[in-house]
């Protein structure tokens, strides 16, 4: 009789990062969920032989992942850098308005319509949804290195992933592109005709866009800086000369 219940081994338990390796059918069982980290021990036995079966991956990811937080005006040129720091360095590049537009669009999304409306109209989608979004796509990812691009851009995007993935994580510092309005607004008008397919790329959206950015971005961005977090890039040259700087950050943070 299995009367006793065991308590999940910390190695076991503490899946918050490790789980970005487990398939599918584990990330709803009671090993990933730490609410819910008492079982039998049959049960425990079960998982404990099915977490073997996956543990050298395991293993190899127990470290929290690495995040680095990539913020600028719209159109500074975050996207364009992050894809030449994938390409130099080992990162997954996790664009928070990508995820918003595809769960947009995605048939049956509870939200399409919501962050449309968010979208067009430059304003932030509450940070429940973006930061579910974003640790999906961390797990699914099975990386440990993360560019988040366009996040936290207000005080409720950061609280919520203070409650959320904080302690999950490892914040190496935030990547702050500098650009000048005029600059950004030419880019995303730029961008726009050369058929983005953006709702947002045009003049109407972009005025409240960079309104957003300068009452509700710049405040956060402020806070790193005061915490001594941000390293700042003028966006302002060519997308080469910039990502010389910023390849020069990353070395810099001790990344290959
Ligand atoms: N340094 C740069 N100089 C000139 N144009 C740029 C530069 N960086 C990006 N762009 C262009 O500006 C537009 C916005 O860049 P993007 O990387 O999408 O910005 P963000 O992700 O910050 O909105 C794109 O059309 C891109 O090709
Ligand atoms: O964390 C985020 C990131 C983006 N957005 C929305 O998505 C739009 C486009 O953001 P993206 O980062 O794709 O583009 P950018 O404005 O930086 O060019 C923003 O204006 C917001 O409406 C949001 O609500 N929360």
């Amino acid at each position: 009789m299995w009367r006793a219940i065991t308590r999940i081994p910390k190695t076991l338990d503490s899946l918050g990062q490790g789980v970005a390796v487990l398939p599918q059918q584990f990330q709803h069982s009671q090993l990933y969920n730490n609410n819910h980290n008492i079982c039998s021990k049959t049960n425990y036995l079960s998982l404990h032989n099915q977490a073997s079966l996956i543990r050298p991956k395991y293993r190899m990811s127990s470290a929290k992942p690495k995040v680095v937080f990539v913020l600028g005006g719209p159109g500074a040129g975050k996207g364009t850098q992050c894809s030449k720091i994938v390409e130099r360095f080992q990162f997954e590049h996790l664009s928070a308005g990508d995820l918003l537009r595809e769960e947009r669009s995605r048939e049956g999304s509870e939200y399409g319509q919501l962050i449309e409306e968010y979208i067009r109209n430059g304003k932030i989608v509450p940070v429940e949804v973006t930061c579910s979004l974003l640790e999906n796509a961390m797990k699914n990812s099975g990386k440990s290195r993360f560019l988040i691009d366009g996040f936290p851009r207000n005080q409720d995007n950061l609280d919520g992933w203070n409650r959320q993935m904080s302690d999950k994580t490892e914040m190496q510092f935030v990547l702050f592109f500098d650009c000048a309005e005029d600059v950004c607004v030419k880019r995303c008008l730029g961008r726009g005709q050369s058929g983005s397919g953006r709702s947002d790329d045009n003049m109407e959206s972009l005025k409240k866009r960079i309104q957003t950015y300068n009452n509700d971005s710049l405040p956060i961005i402020k806070y790193f800086e005061n915490a001594g977090q941000v390293k700042r890039i003028d966006a302002s040259p060519d997308a080469d000369k910039v990502f010389q700087e910023v390849e020069r950050v990353f070395l810099a943070n001790g990344f290959q």
